[in-house]
């Protein structure tokens, strides 16, 4: 076996799970050890139902005392037992999972794992895991690793065909030498990658996770350097001055820049006139107003002849950017064109001729914008929204493409900056730590479940106000066999029937096309949606100045980090707003978390306390940031990798270079695919 191999080489994967596990992107060995778990779970002493603790994941030792009763409700069905051990009764309901029927015996003692609630003077599981007894004695007290996963494809499919890589893991080579892996305390990249799939003790787990995010911070740092080495020796090619021309666009705004977006713009225009290309981060908190800074920088450019582009992280953000641009600058002749993936083959041909024959002027899009075909003519900006969301080498395709363009990235999120010096080496960092004016202060609350009857009042009487909603709906359990889609669209017909029937639900969940995504967006925008649920994740970046309200469900199983950006979607304009979070625990130290949010609306002390909170628990936790550019690493909870990475970079780097890249092409060759 090579880790170039297909996953049918793998014993046990025929066709169907290799056809399940591409829709995870994976189809090679390499895509399989490289699959890493999304969380660790342990497996707990079950304790007596008397002593169960209400809101707490837990296991119980009980005898089934009914039959599995299965009852149909639109579309899914819902599976009740009951079970009971010498001091009480429990019931067990589980969705869409009618076989189970014929799974439990009456009289067999199973042990089930879940999160208890108290209903209706009774404890309930939903959606419980079950186990015979000795099959639990076998994983208690281990880490199980949770996968993500998709129809057809389980945890513990995904682990089962890791264990058929184990012994092509144990021949990886590493590349940090030994000596600098006991500088650094490394564990070593084979013995990493096996214990990230089969963890067995928490130390080793703990050194694992550290090795792999040390190896992911590595390689951006790397790329980060020779990135900017790249474009310092490069002379700038296209000096950008600040001319009357932009002073007026900037006069001519419906507002007034903040005296912190003023600076950032006086930054770019510095950078972009002067000697080397601009290679510049904007760093500014939810709302803060960043898009219209880099429309200043991309106004300047189209004015003195040359090409910019604004690549956004989805299809929704890349369309309301290709709205506002195109408002802001036709009065002034600039043309803006739209290129994303979803546009038909008709659509495409006409934007790269457009773009070839510098008809574009501005180009907004998605991914697609950096495709080969696309041939610009004279690129001179590079503009990138949420820098997290790409990786360094798009950028830097993107950049190559121009010759040597400009580059600004816009970022939100709140990294300290002594953690962003040592992500970006010494790329240049404009903050804007400023709101607009006029911007009323967001009041919050954290609520358990039983205030959502008050807070859907509360949605009705905004909203008869003229006023908009968003709704983050209840997230899925890994386990549940309810899918997101499938809860997006009851919860939303739920909260439909208990307010208004004058009042519009609609819905939005990451399984739409983009096409769908924009047209519920542009009827949210025009209004003609009153109220917006959606799954986990509301895009970043949304912009709707007419939403006041949000409301997020299950709030107590998300980072405060990302929390933070959900409220960022309200308060945009001059209206007050307001921000529910629902946690589906009471307990004290959930709620203090979440109080953090009430106390500050500001990304950057919220980002601090999040960190300060985290108990050593959270070290496995599902990733709090909503990033994608590190599988693993987290710049907040592995902030001592991320230190160690530069400090081996600065050290070492020359020593190691040569294995590093042959380590990196090896990966690239071995994907079979190119790294875009
Ligand atoms: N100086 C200003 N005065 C008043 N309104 C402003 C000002 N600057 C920007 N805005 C408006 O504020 C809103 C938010 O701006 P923008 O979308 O650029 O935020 P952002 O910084 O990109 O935030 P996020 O990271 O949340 O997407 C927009 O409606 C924009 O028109």
């Amino acid at each position: 076996m090579e880790l170039k191999d297909k996953v049918t080489c793998i014993k046990g994967i025929g066709e169907k799970t290799a056809g399940n596990l591409a829709k995870l992107g994976i189809s090679t060995v390499s895509d399989l050890i490289h699959y890493y778990p999304r969380t660790y779970i342990t497996y707990m002493d079950p304790v007596d139902i008397q002593d169960i603790q209400a809101d707490e994941r837990q296991a119980v030792s009980v005898t089934l005392n009914s039959r599995v009763e299965v009852k149909k409700l639109r579309g899914f069905s819902i599976a009740t037992a009951y079970a009971k051990d010498y001091t009480g009764t429990i019931k067990l309901t589980w969705f869409n999972c009618p076989f189970l029927r014929n799974y439990f015996h009456i009289g067999d003692r199973y042990i089930f794992v879940g999160e208890v609630k108290y209903k209706n003077g009774m404890y309930t599981m939903s959606q419980p895991e079950y186990y015979t007894v000795p099959k639990y004695q076998e994983i208690l007290k281990e880490w199980q690793p949770v996968y993500g996963c998709t129809a057809g494809i389980t945890s513990k499919t995904i682990q089962k065909a890791v264990k058929g890589t184990l012994p092509l893991i144990q021949t990886l080579s590493d590349y940090i030498p030994e000596d600098i892996r006991d500088e650094y305390d490394l564990m070593r990249a084979n013995e990493a990658v096996t214990h990230i799939h089969f963890p067995d003790t928490e130390n080793h787990l703990r050194a694992a996770i550290k090795r792999v995010a040390f190896d992911e911070f590595y390689e951006f740092i790397e790329n980060m350097h020779s990135l900017k080495e790249h474009d310092t020796v490069k002379y700038n090619q296209a000096k950008i001055p600040f001319t009357e021309q932009v002073t007026g666009f900037i006069e001519s705004l419906p507002y007034r820049l903040t005296g912190a977006q003023m600076d950032a713009v006086r930054d770019i225009m510095a950078d972009m006139n002067s000697e080397h290309v601009m290679n510049r981060l904007v760093q500014g908190d939810v709302g803060s107003g960043k898009t219209i800074v880099a429309a200043i920088a991309l106004f300047a450019c189209a004015t003195q002849g040359y090409q910019g582009v604004i690549m956004a992280p989805t299809e929704v953000l890349a369309n309301q950017h290709f709205k506002e641009l195109t408002g802001l600058f036709e009065p002034y002749g600039i043309h803006v064109t739209l290129l994303t993936g979803s546009m038909t083959a008709k659509e495409k041909r006409e934007a790269y001729q457009e773009i070839a024959e510098h008809r574009a002027d501005v180009i907004v899009g998605t991914h697609a914008l950096i495709q080969d075909k696309v041939e610009y003519d004279n690129l001179a900006l590079v503009v990138t929204d949420e820098q997290h969301r790409f990786g360094v080498r798009q950028r830097e395709k993107l950049s190559l493409k121009g010759g040597t363009p400009h580059v600004l990235v816009m970022s939100a999120t709140p990294i300290p900056r002594t953690l962003a010096i040592i992500m970006y080496g010494d790329l240049d960092i404009s903050v804007i730590n400023e709101l607009p004016a006029g911007r009323i202060p967001i009041k919050n609350c954290v609520v358990d479940e039983s205030y959502r009857p008050k807070a859907q009042a509360f949605i009705r009487a905004e909203v008869k106000k003229g006023h908009q909603v968003y709704v983050v709906c209840p997230m899925v359990e890994e386990s549940e066999a309810l899918d997101d889609v499938a809860n997006v669209v009851e919860y939303s017909e739920e909260l439909s029937q208990k307010l208004d029937s004058s009042i519009h639900v609609a819905y939005l969940h990451g399984k739409m096309t983009g096409d769908e995504k924009n047209r519920i967006l542009t009827d949210f925008y025009e209004k003609k949606v009153d109220v917006l649920v959606s799954t986990t994740v509301i895009e970043v970046g949304i912009n709707n100045p007419n939403a006041t309200v949000m409301m997020v469900e299950n709030a107590e199983r998300f980072g405060l980090a990302a929390l933070h950006q959900l409220r960022g979607r309200v308060g945009r304009g001059n209206l007050q707003s307001y921000c529910i979070f629902i946690s589906g625990k009471k307990n004290k130290e959930v709620m203090e978390r979440l109080n953090v949010l009430a106390d500050s609306n500001d990304g950057f002390y919220i980002a601090g306390e999040d960190l300060k909170r985290r108990g050593p628990g959270d070290f496995f936790g599902i990733r709090q940031s909503g990033d994608v550019l590190f599988k693993m690493g987290d710049i907040y909870k592995h902030a001592d990798m991320l230190k160690a990475a530069s400090d081996v970079y600065e050290k070492y780097g020359s020593r190691i270079r040569t294995e590093f890249d042959r380590s990196v092409a090896a990966r690239n060759e071995m994907y079979g695919k190119p790294i875009l």
